[in-house]
């Protein structure tokens, strides 16, 4: 495909994107029905998409209208590129530019949705701004070395098989940021033998800083794939796991990854008794990840959201429950805003008086990888 027909291809998507559908399963249908795109045509225009989405209402503004056309028109723009040399017209080229288009000049416009905006800033304060625009580029990929399989050494060896290279994280040695090669993990030795995982460093430095001891048992509450899970079995190859998932279907994924990880982890639906330590790694806004589900930015609603503050509400309250006294409670979310994290924290302690806490953090793009936050509650 030409540059120009993979713009072409990327506009009639985000229109379908705009139209409400989501983004990856857009993405996928097409890449299926397009026999013509070769692997690099579907990378190329899948990034086209991403860029797109991350940065909408300022493409946007630079394009002169929220259309697949208009976001596209916006990128070339921002890239400094004239429209007019892509928008030709000729075989599996856009349209040429009408005279609206070739007019608009772009303007002040937020890559946040508008009802949101008070909330970010209240949540963010002085870094909001930034921590905005930190939103609106690619996503670095980091990688978690599993010490159930091998080295950081081993692993980067193994990694470099393939031309993908990577740097350990100045926080957290076992963390690989990816430098170069990133499409080529999944296929890697490192990756198919469960030398590695992919998952984001903030979560990383998150359940790097969980207390262990060797034999605790350990209750990931809101499994899902068992990314979390999985993090601190590679931390201390005793201790009893169990996962639990409202919706079991989530978990489909764990026993393949516990497997490849070389670990085990019991998955249960009612979980008995009590725990030295239980996970929330609760449902919630994703805000601290818009950077890799963009789509989703421009998804939520206030409805939404409010549905998700009762939700995590319940779940600390249902997970708290399982906690043995002495033991730890560790509430997480990927998300940046205030309700959803401190002031979730805040009112459960306000209603739970057997519990205090001992920490809390939030990570966001400046200084970790993706949003994310963690509280630290001890059973008393
Ligand atoms: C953020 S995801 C978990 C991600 C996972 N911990 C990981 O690291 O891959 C939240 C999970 O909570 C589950 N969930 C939602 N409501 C729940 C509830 N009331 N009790 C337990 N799990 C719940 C969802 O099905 C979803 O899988």
């Amino acid at each position: 495909m030409t540059p120009a027909a993979r713009i072409n291809a990327a506009i009639g998507l985000l229109d379908e994107i705009l139209d409400g559908r989501p983004a990856e399963q857009v993405l996928l249908r097409w890449s299926r029905a397009s026999r013509y795109a070769g692997s690099g045509d579907r990378a190329a225009v899948r990034d086209l998409v991403y860029e797109a989405l991350r940065r909408r209402n300022s493409l946007a503004a630079l394009g002169g209208r929220l259309s697949g056309r208009g976001l596209m028109i916006g990128l070339c723009r921002e890239a400094g590129q004239n429209p007019d040399e892509v928008f030709t017209g000729a075989t599996y080229a856009p349209e040429p530019l009408s005279e609206e288009e070739r007019a608009a000049a772009g303007g002040e416009a937020e890559d946040l949705p508008d009802w949101l905006l008070p909330l970010w800033r209240h949540s963010l304060g002085a870094d909001a701004a930034a921590v905005a625009r930190a939103m609106g580029a690619r996503a670095p990929v980091w990688l978690r070395v599993n010490p159930l399989r091998g080295t950081v050494t081993e692993a980067m060896a193994m990694l470099a098989e393939d031309g993908v290279e990577a740097e350990a994280s100045r926080d957290l040695p076992s963390a690989l940021r990816v430098t170069s090669g990133e499409r080529r993990v999944n296929g890697n030795r490192a990756y198919r033998e469960g030398l590695v995982e992919l998952q984001d460093l903030s979560p990383q430095l998150a359940c790097a800083a969980l207390p262990l001891r060797e034999d605790d048992r350990v209750l990931d509450y809101c499994a899902g794939g068992g990314g979390k899970a999985l993090a601190l079995a590679g931390r201390q190859s005793q201790l009893r796991l169990f996962a639990h998932d409202a919706e079991p279907a989530r978990m489909g994924d764990l026993p393949a990854r516990a497997k490849r990880a070389g670990t085990r982890i019991e998955q249960v639906s009612q979980p008995k008794g009590v725990f030295d330590l239980v996970l929330a790694d609760v449902p919630c806004s994703g805000s601290g990840t818009w950077r890799r589900t963009p789509d989703a930015k421009w998804r939520l609603t206030e409805a939404m959201l409010e549905r998700l503050f009762e939700t995590q509400a319940e779940i600390l309250d249902e997970a708290a429950g399982r906690v043995a006294p002495g033991g730890h409670l560790a509430y997480m979310t990927c998300s940046l805003l205030k309700p959803e994290n401190e002031a979730a924290i805040d009112a459960f302690l306000a209603r739970n008086a057997g519990f205090t806490q001992v920490s809390r953090q939030r990570w966001t793009p400046l200084t970790a990888s993706d949003g994310f936050f963690m509280a630290l509650l001890k059973h008393n």
